[in-house]
C-alpha cells in the first residue's frame, strides 16, 4: 500500500537524517515504528502521509509515485490515511462531536448523512459521555481518543500514530491498544510509533525500528 525504495532524508543542507529506507506497509499489516529519540521516527511517519517529500528514493502510495503527484491529487490521497498527532491537534473551540466530524464537513457531507456514524464512533472509542465537552475539560486521555477518532471517521486504508500512548497511563494505553488491534481486525493498515517497550511487549507485531538513520526490520 506504501512502498520506499532507498529513501533518504536530510533538512536543508544538512546531514541525511533517514538514510536508504526500504520497506512495504502492507494492506491490513499492524506494525510498531521505533528508535531512540531523534532517530527520525515523526520525520518517517511525515513522510508517510504525504507531509514530506524524500530528498532521494521512491515512494509510492496507493500505487502512486509521491513524485509526481500534483497539489490537487493529495486530498484524495490524504483522505485515505488517518493520522493522530503527538499533539493530538483538536480544535479548542469545537466539541468532542463537532472535532471529529470535522473531515466530513470539511468534504461537504451533510450531518443528517453522518451524524450517526459520527456519534458511534465516539462512542466506540469510550467517550460517549463527552460528545458535547470542549477539548478544554478533556483529560489527555480524552484528548487522545478523539484525536483517535477523527483520525477514523473517514474510514482510511492506513492508520498513522505518533506517540498515541505517551499521555495515558498504563490501563488506558492498553484500552487504546486494543482498539487499535481492533481496528486492525476490521482491515486498516496500523503504524503505532512508540518508545513504550512496555506496549509493544504486549503484541508479537512487527517492529520497524530506526537507528542512526537506518531502518531494520523485525518480522
Ligand atoms: N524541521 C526540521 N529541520 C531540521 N532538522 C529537523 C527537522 N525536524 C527534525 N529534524 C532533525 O531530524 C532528526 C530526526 O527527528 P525526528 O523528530 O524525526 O525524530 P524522532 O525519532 O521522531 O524523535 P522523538 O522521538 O524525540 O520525537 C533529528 O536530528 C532532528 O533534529
Amino acid at each position: 500500500m506504501i512502498r520506499f525504495e532507498n529513501v533518504g532524508l536530510r533538512y536543508d543542507m544538512g546531514p541525511e537524517v533517514l538514510r536508504d529506507l526500504t520497506f512495504e506497509i502492507r494492506r491490513q499489516s499492524f506494525q510498531f515504528l521505533t528508535g531512540p529519540s531523534g532517530a527520525g521516527k515523526t520525520s518517517l511517519l511525515r513522510m508517510l502521509f504525504l507531509a514530506l517529500r524524500p530528498t532521494r528514493g521512491l515512494i509510492t502510495v496507493l500505487g502512486r509515485d509521491v513524485a509526481t503527484l500534483s497539489r490537487k491529487d493529495l486530498p484524495s490521497i490524504r483522505r485515505r490515511i488517518g493520522v493522530v498527532f503527538q499533539d493530538f491537534r483538536l480544535l479548542d473551540h469545537m466539541t468532542t462531536y463537532e472535532n471529529v466530524a470535522l473531515p466530513l464537513r470539511v468534504r461537504g457531507r451533510q450531518e443528517h448523512e453522518y451524524r450517526q456514524d459520527v456519534v458511534d464512533l465516539i462512542k466506540w472509542v469510550g467517550l460517549g459521555e463527552r460528545l458535547d465537552a470542549l477539548p478544554i475539560v478533556l483529560s489527555g486521555g480524552e484528548k487522545q481518543r478523539a484525536a483517535i477518532a477523527r483520525a477514523l471517521i473517514d474510514q482510511p486504508d492506513i492508520l498513522l500514530a505518533d506517540e498515541p500512548t505517551g499521555n495515558v497511563d498504563a490501563p488506558l494505553a492498553r484500552r487504546l491498544l486494543r482498539l487499535f488491534l481492533e481496528l486492525n481486525r476490521s482491515g486498516t493498515a496500523v503504524v503505532i510509533a512508540t518508545h513504550d517497550l512496555g506496549l509493544m511487549e504486549q503484541v508479537d507485531a512487527r517492529r520497524l525500528v530506526l537507528a542512526d538513520g537506518r531502518l531494520e526490520i523485525y518480522d
